[in-house]
């Protein structure tokens, strides 16, 4: 099957990197189409992949084209690819805001779309991508796309609607974590630990932590609380959390987040 990139930012090569060390794909049938000519180079010399000229040869080379470039950008990219968009071929976006109806309108409503929200670390093969089909998609085609997504992490299916708060709790969630688990080495630091060796310890527990959400079943407060020992060590940072409203505070970005996710598709 080929596989075709519109875009290859952030975004674009960590799927291209997770399709290609599951083995899902072999290079050679992975065609690339950026207008930045050092990322393309890059990723033809590191990965072996075939670069392409325009969308349009894009669309005659490839089974499914994943549209991997900014929101804004996703209008010029489906004008160009218009008209030359052939019957059975699926278009797969992974913009922000950009609904299936969007794509639709400009390349026909006979056309084969699927709406997907990937994460950064499907270049890990540990994304999760929720997706969403149009009513072209054929259970046949349904079962290859959860293929291709799952080849680099998890996927999940989901209301077109719910699109903008899967953002917020997984496209965009990447980010906050990083940044929480900057913050927590920065508190290593501050009190004396080397730095390198604080990421290792927070990146091993945050992973761990989240491997038993996944596989006890309990409850997250359940998990907490078994860490806080009465007048223990837990305690004092859980209260220091709370009195920052550490828990209003993430609700907050989570719904900032899904705000603007509804305001860059018009919703709002
Ligand atoms: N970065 C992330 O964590 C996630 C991003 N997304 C979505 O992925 C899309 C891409 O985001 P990033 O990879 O972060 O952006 P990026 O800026 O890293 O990559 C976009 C790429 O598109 C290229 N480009 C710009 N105009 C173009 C054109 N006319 N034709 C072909 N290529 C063009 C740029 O040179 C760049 O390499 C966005 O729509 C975003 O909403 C979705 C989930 C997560
Ligand atoms: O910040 C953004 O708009 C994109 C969408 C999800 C993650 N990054």
């Amino acid at each position: 099957m080929k596989i075709g990139f519109i875009g290859t930012g952030n975004m674009g090569s960590s799927i291209i990197k997770g399709i290609l060390s599951s083995k899902f794909e072999k290079s050679e049938n992975i065609n690339i189409f950026d207008l930045d000519k050092e990322k393309v180079n890059n990723l033809v010399k590191e990965y072996g992949v075939n670069a392409v000229n325009s969308e349009k040869e894009l669309a005659e080379n490839c089974d499914i084209i994943v549209l991997s470039v900014k929101p804004h950008i996703i209008p010029v990219v489906l004008k160009n690819l218009s008209g030359n968009v052939k019957k059975d071929t699926i278009i797969l976006t992974i913009a922000a805001g950009i609904s299936i109806s969007m794509i639709e309108n400009t390349l026909g409503e006979d056309k084969k779309v699927v709406r997907t929200m990937p994460n950064t670390p499907a270049q890990v093969l540990s994304g999760m991508t929720a997706v969403t089909f149009n009513k072209n998609i054929e259970n046949s085609e349904k079962e290859i796309i959860f293929k291709l997504l799952n080849s680099f992490g998890k996927s999940v299916e989901i209301e077109e609607k719910l699109m903008h708060a899967y953002t917020g709790i997984s496209g965009s969630l990447p980010a906050y974590v990083y940044m929480f688990m900057e913050a927590l080495a920065d508190g290593g630091v501050l009190c004396g630990m080397p730095r390198n060796k604080a990421y290792e310890i927070v990146a091993q527990t945050v992973a761990g932590s989240a491997k038993m959400l996944l596989e006890t079943g309990k409850h997250p407060g359940q998990l907490k609380d078994e860490v806080c020992s009465p007048a223990g060590t837990t305690i004092e940072a859980v209260r220091v959390l709370e009195n920052g409203n550490f828990r209003g505070n993430v609700i907050e970005a989570v719904a900032a987040c899904t705000e603007k996710s509804k305001e860059m598709a018009g919703e709002k």
